[in-house]
């Protein structure tokens, strides 16, 4: 693209979505895509393309991108308990992303895919990862912990929460920012989070991003003894397929997309699962925050869903007329930022400043 001398690339991989996004020295966005409902009649940019996963998602955008970047950075949900703050990309952060791929089964692979299709496609280059975990570091241990023996939560077992790119860039966009916000991340996946004073003090996600609401394809809550008890029947591949992929509004009303559940007398009923239960998760991120100035909605139903919208808000007329706001999700512009930040600490808070490496790429 003429004039982006120092375009930098952001890749977010969503359960059900790719989106790229092309930002110049200045950190204003040149250019957007996205591919969606990946895995089920995927579309770029609201038309049909040839994306059976992600691996062909992210090929069929890095084939389109309008200038050649000069860094690249992800989205990346689950770190572990090692890997919070954006971070550049060398083959330990690697190895540690793919660690936790167990935990983020629809998540993980797709950021993997997207890193190693970009060191393919530009041997290199330098490459930052964002995680979806950080913004909750503020939670109380009261919120974190689960009530575990002491090796087990040692071990790692313990509520991290997700979603938090989007959190924060909710943060900075609303101004002024409510005392006590509940924030509604509404996707293919879906959680809530308690914001009070613009920090995270509870959200619904766990262990991993399969707890809380009812998704696109995941469970949300589900007691642990039916966990064991699916995974004595089906294997823990089995149960884990189960749980990530088969289960949610997929299960309940027959396919995972919202936009067509509303057409189905099936479909309308998981749609009732689906806001009754976030409503009652609503309730205790009320509780945790002591009250409620203001609810805001982002995520792909959360933005474009006004039915949904209502219904959670009619919902939570318990807790007083209050503010609702609508906020495009903000996950690319809040990873480059941050991607500058981590590649040249120096510069980043001179507009223009040049993208430079603060250590070796992969
Ligand atoms: N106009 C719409 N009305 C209702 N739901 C929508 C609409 N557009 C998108 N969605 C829902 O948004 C979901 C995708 O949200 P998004 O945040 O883009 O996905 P991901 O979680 O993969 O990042 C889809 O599953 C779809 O059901
Ligand atoms: C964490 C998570 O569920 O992300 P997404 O909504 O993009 O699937
Ligand atoms: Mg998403």
């Amino acid at each position: 693209m003429a004039g982006v001398e120092q375009a930098i690339l952001i890749l977010n991989c969503g359960s059900s979505s790719v989106k790229a996004a092309v930002f110049d020295d200045a950190l204003r966005e040149v250019s957007r895509m996205e591919v969606t409902e990946i895995g089920g009649g995927a579309r770029m940019d609201g038309r049909p393309v040839a994306a059976p996963d992600h691996r062909a998602a992210i090929e069929a955008l890095l084939g389109r991108l309008p200038a050649r970047p000069v860094c690249a950075a992800h989205r990346v949900v689950h770190g572990g308990a090692g890997l919070v703050a954006p971070c550049v990309i060398d083959a330990q952060t690697r190895a540690a992303i793919a660690d936790a791929a167990a935990l983020a089964p629809l998540h993980n692979p797709a950021a993997l895919a997207g890193i190693d299709a970009v060191a393919a496609a530009a041997p290199g280059l330098p490459q930052v990862a964002c995680f979806d975990t950080a913004f909750h570091a503020t939670n109380p241990p009261e919120a974190v912990d689960y009530a575990l023996p002491a090796r087990w939560r040692a071990a790692g077992l313990r509520r991290y929460g997700f979603h938090g790119i989007s959190y924060a860039g909710l943060v900075e966009t609303l101004d002024p920012l409510p005392a006590r916000l509940l924030a509604c991340h509404l996707g293919n996946g879906a959680s809530l989070c308690a914001i009070a004073g613009g920090r995270s003090v509870a959200t619904t996600m766990g262990y991993s991003p399969l707890s809380g609401l009812v998704m696109g394809s995941r469970t949300g809550d589900i007691d642990g003894n039916a966990v064991l008890a699916l995974a004595a029947a089906e294997g823990i591949a089995g149960a884990s397929r189960i749980l990530n992929r088969e289960s949610g509004l997929r299960a309940l009303g027959g396919g995972s997309d919202m936009r067509a559940l509303h057409a189905s007398p099936e479909g309308r009923a998981a749609i009732d699962r689906f806001v009754y239960w976030a409503v009652r998760h609503a309730g205790s991120m009320i509780a945790a925050m002591g009250g409620l100035d203001a609810i805001a909605f982002t995520g792909g139903i959360g933005e474009n869903d006004a039915a949904v919208r209502g219904r959670i808000v009619a919902g939570l007329a318990f807790a007083g007329a209050v503010p609702v706001h609508v906020v495009p999700a903000r996950e690319e512009a809040w990873i480059a930022r941050a991607a500058r930040a981590c590649l040249c600490p120096k510069g980043a808070a001179e507009a223009g400043a040049a993208f430079a490496p603060a250590r070796d790429g992969p």
